[in-house]
């Protein structure tokens, strides 16, 4: 008998065919209200769950006593409570590196349709208001040979940084815990404090993971440091951002506009101040939403779960403890 398994996101027919090869699959194009508690009923038996989101902690866990891997699509797993998932013997796994090119992308738009202000200016003209020619209340900032600061140089922040230096000709800037050689060789990056990163760049980009030492990571006393013309951008997760300090900074004018594609909430209140203010582009969440990229992502995440399932070693397995207390 075909171990039995849950998706709980909408997949292309040819994933859902190539998990069913080795899996009895209980398939939910999306969870809501209602049907939850057919859910809750299913991870009864359930030995593995893949989808986007869900948040996995020891509560859901103990609703799931045959659960071995939960396969998260999606390179960030701030859902997952990694360490209960552990203790429960249940393997992780996300899809790093796939969507590395497309989320760098999205960046690199949101910091142009930030500074250049492209969705303003659009809705400018198709709200009728395009009467003269644009005199400079309308000008935008440059973004090529600017120094963009980099919080978080990883796999995504490396390919922001490549765009930025080889297509831009940025200074670029950067702050993790630790240093990245491989960047500063290939793409002369600097490595900086926050505070200084904070102090020197025109372009700040935030691309760390959520966790606990990152929440509200970007707050009052960081934006008080940066340039009054400085551009912030977030692609990581609302949460590393104290958002009431960054619509204080904006209205303050401590720095000079905000592109965003994540939210503490989402999908974000539509009263939300940052929503009303012209200096803030917002998108849904769209970094790797792209059909190629998002093909992929789910691909990775059905192959993971299938080695998974079948007793191997997932390729992108996150917490590798769980197969080593099984030794
Ligand atoms: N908007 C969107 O649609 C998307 C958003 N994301 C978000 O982007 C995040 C990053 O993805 P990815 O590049 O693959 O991840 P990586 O793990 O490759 O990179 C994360 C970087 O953040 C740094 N970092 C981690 N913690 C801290 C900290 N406390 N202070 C400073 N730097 C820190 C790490 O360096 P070090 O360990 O040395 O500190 C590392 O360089 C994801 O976790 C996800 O939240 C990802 C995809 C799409
Ligand atoms: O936000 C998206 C992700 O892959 O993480």
């Amino acid at each position: 008998m075909k171990p039995k398994v849950i998706i709980y996101k909408k997949v292309e027919p040819s994933v859902l065919e190539y998990v069913q090869e080795a899996c009895e699959v209980v398939y939910f194009e999306q969870l809501h209200a209602d049907n939850m508690q057919a859910f809750y009923e299913e991870l009864k038996e359930a030995k593995g769950l893949l989808g986007t989101g869900l948040k996995v902690n020891d509560e859901l866990l103990e609703k799931a006593p045959n659960l071995q891997i939960v396969s998260n699509v999606g390179v960030g797993y701030d859902n997952l409570d990694v360490p209960a998932l552990t203790r429960h013997g249940v393997m992780a796994t996300n899809t790093p590196n796939v969507l590395n090119e497309t989320v760098a992308d999205t960046m690199i738009g949101l910091m142009l349709a930030t500074a250049r202000r492209i969705p303003e200016l659009d809705h400018m003209i198709k709200s009728g208001n395009w009467t003269s020619h644009i005199t400079p209340e309308y000008y935008g900032v440059d973004m090529h040979h600017k120094t963009l600061g980099i919080i978080g140089m990883g796999r995504i922040g490396a390919a922001i940084a490549k765009r930025a230096h080889f297509g831009f000709g940025m200074n670029i800037l950067y702050h993790n815990r630790s240093r990245n050689e491989e960047v500063e060789k290939t793409y002369q990056a600097t490595y900086c404090s926050l505070e200084e990163l904070c102090q020197e760049a025109d372009f700040i980009c935030l691309m760390v993971p959520l966790s606990a030492e990152t929440t509200k990571l970007i707050g009052e006393k960081e934006f008080r440091l940066m340039k009054k013309s400085a551009i912030f951008v977030n692609g990581s997760r609302g949460a590393t951002v104290d958002e009431e300090a960054l619509v204080s900074a904006l209205q303050e004018g401590e720095i000079l506009a905000a592109g965003l594609d994540v939210f503490v909430q989402e999908p974000v209140d539509p009263k939300h101040p940052l929503l009303s203010m012209p200096n803030v582009v917002t998108l849904p969440h769209i970094g790797s939403a792209t059909w190629e990229t998002r093909q992929a992502m789910v691909q990775f995440a059905a192959e993971n779960f299938v080695q998974g399932i079948l007793g191997n070693r997932p390729p992108a397995l996150i917490n590798p403890e769980v197969l080593e207390s099984e030794k």
